[in-house]
């Protein structure tokens, strides 16, 4: 799964509890997209990026939010009721993988994460 010329995870400067995280997960390395996006990602760069089903882009996304949100409660002011993350995920087949992938990265550290599913309703009719 991991591609072989990726730099390792502790290269990347991730918080110690995440870094637990994953090696409890058994990921030796990052995927390609993981080591592409968790850098940018973790300067603040905002991106789009696209990778084949089952390449590790929820930990993609996720490792870097995790870490941004871990330093921010360590360093910013408390504001515990604010939505500091947000995932958005097209339909509700995705909904639970992403949301049970991230729950696995967040295990060794004290962020709470929550579901929410969107109305059924349909979108209101605009009449012109
Ligand atoms: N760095 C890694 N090393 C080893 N395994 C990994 C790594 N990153 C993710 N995985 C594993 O690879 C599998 C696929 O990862 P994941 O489901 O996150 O990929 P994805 O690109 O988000 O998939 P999808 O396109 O279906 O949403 C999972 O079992 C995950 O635990």
């Amino acid at each position: 799964m991991a591609d072989t010329e990726a730099l390792g995870f502790e290269h990347m400067g991730l918080d110690p509890r995440l870094l637990q995280a994953v090696t409890d997960l058994g990921w030796s390395r990052p995927t390609l997209i993981q080591e592409k996006a968790i850098p940018l990602a973790l300067e603040g760069k905002d991106l789009l990026a696209r990778a084949r089903t089952g390449s590790g882009k929820t930990a993609a996304y996720a490792i870097p939010m995790l870490q941004l949100l871990l330093h921010r409660k360590a360093t910013g002011p408390a504001v515990e009721q604010a939505v500091r993350g947000l995932v958005l995920v097209p339909t509700k087949k995705r909904k639970k993988p992403s949301s049970r992938k991230v729950k696995k990265a967040k295990t060794q550290n004290p962020l709470r994460s929550f579901k929410h599913r969107g109305e059924k309703r349909r979108p209101t009719r605009v009449l012109s």
